[in-house]
């Protein structure tokens, strides 16, 4: 099912990297002056400038839209460089090593969680070496700052990790929510649309069933608009039975779509052909009544520069046909 809510899943790390390289930009410029200025630390000096040009690129070609994952790889490798560079040169007491509890939150926003739990883990151990092997270490006792390092970094770790997890259930389910139809659970309209823009528009290759039951009305008014429902849902169970659910959609009411890609036309009718067949041969069974249905489908191919409206628009003129050439027909 194509995603029409991962368009703002995969803008976060977007929008994070826009504005970390800002930041990281203004932070390296602030220290790079610090630091040469009135520390006389020219080497650290001259690494952070080199950050801070690197960063304001890669936010200058963020601003303008642009975005490349190797630009969110390089800064963050910039921006762990840096910061265990700081640790090693300046010691405990610069105190930069305080950043390092800010970098399992980017890891896991920007590069999501697999990533970011071997990015964690591997600078994890990057800064107990550079915790143990510190200019400071006759000074402080190693032992108990690497074992307090390793705690603060780890409860940072499991809650980065955490609400990973949860931030993805809660992705998965608004995602399934807006493109799921709450009532026969085949997909809707939204994520049709959506498959539309994604599908390879091979012209001529790709079909729309628009399939509509037949006097549907009728079943609501004379059964009751709760067993139009489970009407609607035992047709959606039928054809989906019948082609794979990949494919089925709902478009609203008593109308749902079979998109068929790859497909040769021969094909595309065959399949509408059987799915009316089916259910004209099956009897609804409710509130002890047999209830017999027909559909009516319309085909249609997808034509040279077809948008989205002019296909479902060719589909409907052919399902119109159908319907008064007198139902229970496939028209192409
Ligand atoms: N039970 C139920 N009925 C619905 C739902 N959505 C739309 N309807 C009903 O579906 C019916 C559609 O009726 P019409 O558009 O007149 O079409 P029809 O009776 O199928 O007639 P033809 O399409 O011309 O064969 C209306 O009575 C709607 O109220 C739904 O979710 N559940």
């Amino acid at each position: 099912m194509n995603s029409l809510l991962s368009v703002p899943a995969s803008d976060l790390p977007k929008t994070l990297h826009k504005w970390l390289s800002g930041l990281v930009c203004g932070l390296h410029c602030f220290y790079f002056v610090l630091n040469m200025i009135f520390m006389q630390q020219m080497n650290l000096g001259a690494v952070q400038l080199l950050v801070a040009c690197c960063s304001f690129y890669f936010f200058w070609v963020a601003l303008k839209n642009r975005h490349y994952a190797w630009h969110r790889y390089m800064l963050m490798l910039l921006l762990t460089c840096n910061i265990l560079a700081s640790a090693l040169i300046m010691g405990l007491k610069a105190g930069s090593i305080f950043w390092s509890f800010a970098l399992p939150l980017w890891y896991y926003l920007l590069f999501g969680m697999k990533q970011g739990a071997v990015f964690t883990a591997i600078v994890a151990i990057l800064f107990m070496v550079v915790l143990l092997v510190n200019p400071d270490a006759e000074m402080i006792r190693p032992y108990r700052t690497v074992l307090n390092f390793v705690l603060a970094y780890l409860s940072i770790w499991l809650v980065c990790h955490m609400y990973e997890i949860q931030r993805k259930k809660s992705h998965d389910i608004l995602q399934r929510m807006a493109l799921q139809d709450g009532l026969t659970g085949v997909q809707n309209r939204h994520a049709l649309k959506a498959d539309f823009n994604r599908i390879n528009k091979q012209i001529g290759s790709t079909f729309m069933l628009l399939i509509d039951i037949d006097h549907f009305k009728r079943i609501n008014d004379t059964f009751g608009h709760d067993v139009g429902d489970n009407v609607l849902i035992e047709v959606s169970n039928l054809i989906r039975n019948h082609v794979p659910s990949n494919n089925i959609y709902r478009l609203g009411g008593e109308e749902f779509v079979v998109l068929m890609e790859n497909s040769h036309k021969d094909d595309a009718y065959r399949c509408a052909e059987s799915v009316r067949a089916l259910i004209e041969n099956y009897s609804f069974y409710q509130k002890e009544t047999n209830i017999d249905l027909t559909i009516s489908i319309g085909i249609a191919p997808l034509s040279v520069g077809q948008d989205f409206t002019d296909f479902l628009r060719a589909a409907d003129e052919k399902l119109y046909q159908a319907k008064n050439e007198g139902r229970n027909l496939v028209c192409k």
